[in-house]
């Protein structure tokens, strides 16, 4: 799909023409006792504003430490990754963090809200740490993936489609340019997940770039565009 022309990369902060996420070349080993596991082999990929990129493989390829490395939540031995231009990997983890809080969002199959605050609470968290200006306002972020009533509820009194759509909003609270998603749909029943699809289609077409490393079908059939990944590299 040519997402160019309907996405305002600016709104992103993105320039025209780049990449809102680029991998170059990731390699990752881990040495557990006499035993190293490759688990990324030399991956490459970008990633445009609007995009929806699925990430498949079967169990054990890479696609959980391909995240990690792309979220700067784990360091690549190898490679480079770059956010809207601005080199993520490499650095200090603190470096990382402040990245990572300002320009990626993060979305996971556990819900990734703090039980004792509530959803709008959780979603003011997120902002305050981006430290940086985010132009939705937290009741609009909310009323557009239909939570404007459940702003004050806590996450143990939402329903399972609530919850996803909670977990939604923490992942937008800092208006990231990517979004990136592990398996954000496995525990979701049919319909919540197609609800789901959709809230990330919707805001791809504001400029986020969104990665999503799933097994699931349905998630492959709302995607742009499919690599799967088998011991630890890419192939179309
Ligand atoms: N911290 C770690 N220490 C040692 N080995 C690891 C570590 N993390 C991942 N691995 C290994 O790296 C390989 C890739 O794991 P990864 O979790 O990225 O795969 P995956 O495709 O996400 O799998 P799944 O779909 O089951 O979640 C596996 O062989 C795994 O055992």
């Amino acid at each position: 799909m040519d997402t160019s022309a309907a996405v305002d990369t600016s709104a992103v902060g993105v320039e025209p023409d780049q990449p809102a996420l680029a991998a170059r070349s990731l390699y990752r080993f881990f040495r557990a006792g006499d035993e190293e596991t490759l688990a990324l082999r030399g991956v490459s990929l970008a990633v445009a504003p609007g995009e929806i990129l699925a990430v498949a493989g079967p169990s054990g390829s890479g696609k959980s430490t391909l995240l990690a490395c792309l979220a700067g939540t784990d360091e690549p031995d190898g490679g480079t990754v770059l956010v809207a231009g601005q080199r993520l990997s490499h650095r200090l983890e603190a470096e990382r963090t402040r990245l990572r809080a300002r320009l990626i969002g993060l979305l996971f199959q556990s819900s990734n809200l703090l039980a004792h605050l509530t959803v709008a609470q959780n979603v003011q968290l997120v902002r305050r740490l981006a430290r940086g200006p985010v132009s939705t306002r937290t009741e609009d972020l909310l009323g557009q993936l239909g939570l404007g009533r459940r702003a004050r509820a806590y996450p143990a009194q939402l329903s399972g489609g609530e919850l996803a759509r909670a977990g939604l909003a923490v992942a937008l609270a800092n208006d990231p340019v990517v979004l990136l998603a592990d398996e954000p749909t496995g525990e979701l029943d049919l319909a919540t997940e197609r609800d789901v699809l959709a809230l990330l289609r919707a805001r791809a077409r504001g400029g986020i770039a969104v990665v999503i490393a799933s097994h699931s079908p349905a998630v492959a059939a709302a995607a742009d565009r499919v690599l799967t990944l088998t011991d630890g590299r890419l192939a179309p």
